[in-house]
Formats: structure tokens, C-alpha cells, sequence
């Protein structure tokens, strides 16, 4: 049996079993051998069995699901073409638009024409539903929302009423309770499994046995379950060390993170590296800012953003440029944090803790593929702590403050000073809003009670350089999070909610005159317009900069109103 030196057999070891083209595609494109995974689901007596598979990040999970698909559509007799023989699921549209490319590479060279369809959210729904419903679209990658948009004509059900496979990848996010019920809503649009016989496949990294119930929504009773990893091995790849670095307060958590860019930019002057934070808001601020810091230190490093607040051009052109950068830092949100494969990626940072515990899993996996190294660094603040007590599981080195021979090269509470000074204050202020809902949204796990999560949220605005008081929030935004009265907020119109006076309308309108009632004033920064302001923190004046500053904020000092605090 033909195999390299680390044991992995040669794809020629499936001829007479895996259709010739494919196995001449797979040639072509340099993948001779089978990674564990590919191996334990090719190697089956049947390709056509459902399947959960489970197998680490960067370990070929797309050709471990394509290959036998692809296989079902050429070897079958009776294929309509023009049907969708084969439906794939993905949670992100560049995750969708990932595992289009990684099919034309298969397909691309067979004698059966196998046109690969895209159904996404963020493009042209009328250009692509035409192309559609004009073309032969025998496969179709497709996230679930803009799916469901197809399926309500009837003539794009008709081109599912073949279907012979779906397969779920991530599938423990396509069947949490995000997107569960837009994927139900799909399957009882397309012919039942008890039908048509179609094969279901879910493939994950991740497999929370939460989603074992809802698993009957696409995989037979009697599927098989693979695994290439131990029960009890830790879910993260083992070639990429994970260390924590705690950092004294809110306030070092930038510049620690400029510190560790810094260093490894100097150790590794091709540095190719993710930084992943809480949200999309936040990881535009942190664009913005390394954009004014020389990409770290200088000599420069180019500096990307991806989130979800980009537009769709956007969003592809700089995937497309950070798959093919050779050094760069991406900053980013979870909408990369799963199944982006972006060659050669050096480091991975996560500013803060990831909304659910598998993401961490994921984000890591950026790094470390397809049998590389990489390294993963957390940089927590004391309230962020938490998630590495609670998470046993994954092998985090605590390496304590961070500390490297060059790290004195660079004054990096500075240098994040003087760069927060030129990003534009709406930037901030969204950030901050952001980062509000988000603590707001773990309350529970942080530990915190609202008064808590206001206090914390209020310590990111002063370390994100918001200006001399929290921003202030309009009443809706308060009221969609549930934060209604409470104290340490800036409130448009009513002004700092101070503790026991849920409504002291007025109050900050002391110091800040008119600008209090219009969300200008108070020295607080007021998101009740789109449009930029600029420093929109500052504009209230001398009086209200004044009025907040007589006031000594509790919102930048150690957070007395954050009753949980003391847990940390
Ligand atoms: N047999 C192979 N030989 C060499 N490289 C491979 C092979 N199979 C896959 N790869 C490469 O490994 C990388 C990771 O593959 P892939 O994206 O499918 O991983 P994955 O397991 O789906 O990861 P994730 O869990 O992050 O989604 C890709 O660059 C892919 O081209």
C-alpha cells in the first residue's frame, strides 16, 4: 500500500473505487495523499452511508465531503443535470464561496459537465436566481438564508426536487438554534429523506452533544458516526501552542496586544496573523487603529479588517487578498472564525473571550493547517479570566504578562494613544455600543449583574479612547438591551443614570446645557446620527466636559457599580 512517511495512503490507492477523473483532479491539484479524515471516510465500503463526521480544524474536512458526493453524482446513471444533485450548507457566504472554489477544482476537468452554483446573501438575488433557474445547477453551495429566499418560488423547488445528498458543514452551527429553524424550513421544502433516499452528511470540528437531537433532521437513524480524535483529546490542533496573557486592567489590553504584534512582527518579519475580536464593530476599531500604528511596529505590516458590517465586495476582495498576502494582520470578527482557510497563518490572537466556547476551538484553527505549525495567543482582561477557569479542556498555557527580549522596543501605551487619537470617534462609539450588547449577552458567564456589565462596558470606552465619558446611548438602543435605569449609563435626553435615580433627566444638562437633551453634550458622544461626527465626544463643549469631569465618572474608575466584579 502506497504511503508518505507520516502513513498517509496515496489517493492511488482508491482507484477501480474513486471515479478516475476526481483522482485525476486530485493529482493535479498536489493532493496526493488522504489526510486521517478523507481516509476514514473514503475508505468505507459506501460512500453513499449518512455520516457525522468529526475531525480537527485544517485537516481536509471539504475533500472528505466532496469526494464521495461527487463521486454519487458521476457514477449515477440517471442524473438530471439541470437538478440540484448536490445541496451543501455553510454558515457564512465566504465559507459558501470557499467551498465553490474547492469544488470547480474537482469538477473542473470532468468529462460530465458539473456547473457548481452559489447561492448567497450580500449579492445580486435576481442575477443569480436566473442564472439558477436558466442553468444546470447539479450542485449548490448555499448559506441557509438566502436559500429559503429561493425556495419560496416554485420554480427553484423544482430544481431540488432531485436531490440525492446534502451535506451540512459546520453542522453543529447549522443546526444551533441560530439557524435550525431557517434549515427546517428548508427541509420541508425540499422532497423528505423517506422520499428521495438522499444522503445526509454533517461535518464539524465541533460536535456539542447538544446537537445530537436535531441531528434527525438530516441524518438517518442508523448513520455512522466518524471520528479521527480520542474522547478525550483535546479539540484543538495539536500543532499550535495556546497561551493565555492576562493583563493588569481593561486599559492594557491594546497595548499588550500592540506589544505581542510587535514582537512577533520583529521575530518573523513575514508575519501572517488573525486577531479575532468580540465583534464586528470592535474589530473595525482595531483596524483603524493598527492602521495609525505602522501595522504594529514599522516597518509596516499591511493591516485588514473582515466583518460584518463591510459590504459584500468588500468582504470577498479582502479574503481574496489575505488568502493571498504572505504577511499581514487581519482583524477580524467570528465571521472568519470557521472553515476560512487562509494559507499560512502564523499566529492567531483572540482579543477577549468568544461568545460560545466551541468558537474558541475554531478561531485557533486558523492556524495550524493542513499539517503546518502556528501559535495562538488569548489576551484577557482580569473580567475576562473566567473562560480559561471554565475551560479545562483546551491546553492554555497561562504565560503570564507578557514578556519578550524586544518587547522594550516599543512604547506601545503610547503608541495605541496616539493611534486612537486619529480614529474617528464614531468608530469608538460603535465599538463601545458593540461591546455593551455584547458583555450584556454573557452576563451570566462573566458573572456580572447590569450594573456590572455597564461598568465593564464603560472601562472598554475609556481604553478605547471614547473621551471624558461613556458615550451616550439613544433610548431605543437602552431599551433593546434590556438596560433600562441602569446606573453608569449616558442616556440621550436624560444623562448619566446614576444609582437609586433610574431617570435623573437633566443631570448631566447640568454640565452640558442644551447638549445633554441632544445627546451631544455631557462630553458624552451620542450615536443619534449615521453620519460622522468626528469628535463628536468632544462637542459638547467646554461645559459639558467640565460637568462630567466635576463628576469624577464612575464609569473609568475600577467600576464600583460592578457588583460582580469582585468574583475576578
Ligand atoms: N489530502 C490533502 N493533501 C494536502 N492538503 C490537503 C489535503 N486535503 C486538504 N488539504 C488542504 O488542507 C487545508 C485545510 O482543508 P479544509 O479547509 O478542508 O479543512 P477543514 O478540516 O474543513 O477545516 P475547518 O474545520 O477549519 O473547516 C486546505 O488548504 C486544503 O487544500
Amino acid at each position: 500500500m502506497a504511503a508518505d512517511e507520516g502513513g498517509r495512503v496515496a489517493y492511488a490507492e482508491l482507484e477501480g473505487r474513486l471515479n478516475s477523473q476526481l483522482l485525476q483532479a486530485l493529482s493535479n491539484h498536489g493532493f496526493h495523499y488522504m489526510t486521517p479524515v478523507q481516509e476514514k471516510v473514503l475508505r468505507r465500503p459506501v460512500f453513499t452511508q449518512d455520516a457525522l463526521v468529526q475531525a480537527k480544524t485544517g485537516t481536509g474536512k471539504t475533500l472528505a465531503f466532496l469526494l464521495p458526493a461527487l463521486q454519487t453524482l458521476l457514477e449515477a446513471k440517471d442524473l438530471d443535470v439541470s437538478c440540484v444533485g448536490l445541496l451543501v450548507l455553510a454558515p457564512t457566504r465566504e465559507l459558501a464561496q470557499q467551498i465553490k472554489g474547492e469544488c470547480d477544482k474537482l469538477t473542473g476537468e470532468c468529462s460530465r459537465p458539473l456547473e457548481c452554483h452559489i447561492a448567497v446573501g450580500g449579492s445580486s438575488r435576481h442575477s443569480h436566481l436566473t442564472r439558477f433557474l436558466r442553468g444546470k445547477p447539479t450542485i449548490l453551495v448555499a448559506t441557509p438564508g438566502r436559500l429559503l429566499d429561493y425556495l419560496g418560488e416554485e420554480a427553484a423547488r423544482q430544481k431540488l426536487a432531485k436531490i440525492r445528498c446534502v451535506v451540512l458543514d459546520e453542522a453543529d452551527r447549522m443546526l444551533d438554534a441560530g439557524f435550525a429553524p431557517a434549515l427546517k424550513q428548508i427541509l420541508e421544502k425540499i422532497p423528505p429523506k423517506a422520499q428521495l433516499g438522499w444522503q445526509g452528511m454533517c461535518f464539524s470540528a465541533t460536535v456539542p452533544p447538544e446537537i445530537k437531537k436535531m441531528l434527525p433532521m438530516v441524518l438517518s437513524k442508523d448513520h455512522v458516526r466518524i471520528s479521527t480524535m480520542d474522547e478525550n483529546e483535546a479539540p484543538t490542533i495539536d500543532t499550535v501552542p495556546q497561551t493565555v496573557h492576562p493583563v493588569g486592567s481593561v486599559a492594557d489590553v491594546l497595548p499588550t496586544l500592540h506589544s505581542v504584534l510587535s514582537c512577533a512582527r520583529a521575530d518573523n518579519p513575514r508575519l501572517k496573523a488573525v486577531i479575532f475580536c468580540p465583534t464586528a464593530r470592535h474589530a473595525g476599531l482595531l483596524y483603524h487603529v493598527f492602521g495609525h500604528t505602522g501595522g504594529a511596529a514599522p516597518p509596516k505590516l499591511p493591516v485588514f479588517q473582515m466583518q460584518s458590517r463591510m459590504s459584500q465586495p468588500q468582504r470577498t476582495r479582502t479574503v481574496q487578498e489575505f488568502k493571498e498576502t504572505d504577511r499581514g494582520l487581519l482583524f477580524a470578527s467570528d465571521v472568519v472564525g470557521r472553515g476560512m482557510d487562509f494559507p499560512d497563518v502564523d499566529l492567531v490572537v483572540q482579543v477577549g473571550v468568544p461568545s460560545e466556547t466551541d468558537q474558541y476551538v475554531h478561531r485557533v484553527g486558523r492556524t495550524g493547517r493542513a499539517g503546518k505549525s502556528g501559535q495562538a495567543v488569548m489576551i484577557l482582561a482580569p473580567e475576562e479570566m473566567w473562560f480559561v477557569r471554565e475551560n479545562p479542556q483546551f491546553p492554555i498555557k497561562d504565560g503570564g504578562k507578557f514578556t519578550h527580549p524586544k518587547a522594550q522596543l516599543y512604547p506601545s501605551a503610547e503608541i495605541i494613544q496616539s493611534a486612537l487619537a486619529k480614529v474617528p470617534q464614531q468608530t469608538k462609539i460603535q465599538a463601545y455600543v458593540a461591546n455593551l450588547g455584547f458583555i450584556n449577552s454573557l452576563m451570566r458567564r462573566y458573572g456580572l449583574d447590569q450594573a456590572g456589565v455597564v461598568a465593564l462596558a464603560n472601562r472598554f470606552a475609556a481604553a478605547f479612547g471614547c473621551g471624558d465619558a461613556p458615550p451616550a446611548l439613544s433610548p431605543a438602543t437602552v431599551g433593546k438591551m434590556g438596560l433600562r435605569g441602569v446606573p453608569g449609563l449616558v442616556v440621550e435626553g436624560k444623562g448619566l443614570v446614576v444609582a437609586g435615580n433610574a431617570n435623573p433627566a437633566g443631570n448631566a444638562g447640568k454640565g452640558g446645557g442644551r447638549g445633554a437633551r441632544g445627546g451631544r453634550g455631557g462630553g458624552s458622544s451620542s450615536l443619534l446620527s449615521t453620519s460622522s461626527r468626528g469628535g463628536g465626544g468632544r462637542r459638547g463643549g467646554g461645559g459639558g466636559k467640565g460637568g462630567q469631569r466635576r463628576r469624577q465618572p464612575q464609569w473609568a474608575s475600577g467600576g464600583s457599580g460592578a457588583n460582580g466584579d469582585g468574583r475576578f
